[in-house]
């Protein structure tokens, strides 16, 4: 079975990718590239939109394939910073911004509270829709934001992020580091039976 997910970014789609056996197709394969809006209050509410709405879409489209999808609404939270950008964290330097745009505005925040660093941890919510219901589990990253950006790897606010018991960034480290630590890492962990149950009704 082809697992559909419903996002729009090449990181997420290319670390879904590295974590899953199975075929992970990018909806815009199958229906072309759209923007969703994400106007839920939590990272399982903008989850459950962006799945929700490519499932029917793609039930529209295809009324006789059976279809898996799955998306992932994650962000970063400072607690200096009251736990922004949080949901957020997409747009945080504002409308139709870029990854480096939305950390270099972090990076900037961390030096106006006159910090080198400060404890930061990422959310992942991971929501599942399919013809027998929808689920939603979660898995979370803590660690420090720096002052700086070090590193090009990973994407996002990854060169700003060391993750607890490491002295590098997710800029600096591996994917094949990251997928064992991440907020997303985890909440595929949790993703997988419910993926495997459903793949085998
Ligand atoms: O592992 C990560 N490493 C670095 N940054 C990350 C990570 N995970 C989420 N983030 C940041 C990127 C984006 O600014 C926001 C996600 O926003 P979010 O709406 O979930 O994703 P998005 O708009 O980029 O794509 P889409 O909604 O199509 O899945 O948090
Ligand atoms: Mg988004």
């Amino acid at each position: 079975m082809k697992l559909v997910l419903a996002t729009g970014n090449r990181g997420k789609l290319r670390e879904f990718r590295q974590m899953c056996e199975d075929e992970v197709v990018a909806f815009s394969d199958l229906l072309g590239a759209f923007d969703i809006v994400e106007d839920g209050d939590t990272f399982a509410q903008n989850a459950l939109i962006k799945a929700r709405t490519i499932y029917e879409k793609l039930k529209e489209k295809d009324p006789s394939t059976d279809y898996l999808v799955i998306s992932d609404d994650s962000g970063i939270s400072l607690p200096v910073l009251n736990g922004a950008p949080g949901i957020y964290s997409a747009r945080y330097a504002g409308k139709d911004v870029t990854d480096k745009e939305n950390l270099y505005k972090l990076v900037e925040a961390v030096k106006e509270k006159g910090l080198k660093s400060t404890p930061a941890y990422y959310t992942a919510a991971i929501a599942i829709v399919s013809k027998y219901g929808e689920y939603v589990v979660h898995g979370w990253m803590h660690g420090d934001v720096i002052d700086e950006a070090r590193g090009e790897k990973g994407f996002g606010y990854d060169p700003m992020f060391i993750p607890a018991g490491f002295h590098k960034t997710l800029g600096e480290l591996d994917d094949d580091i990251k997928k064992n630590i991440s907020h997303r890492g985890k909440a595929l962990a949790l993703a997988k039976p419910i993926i495997q149950m459903l793949k085998t009704k």
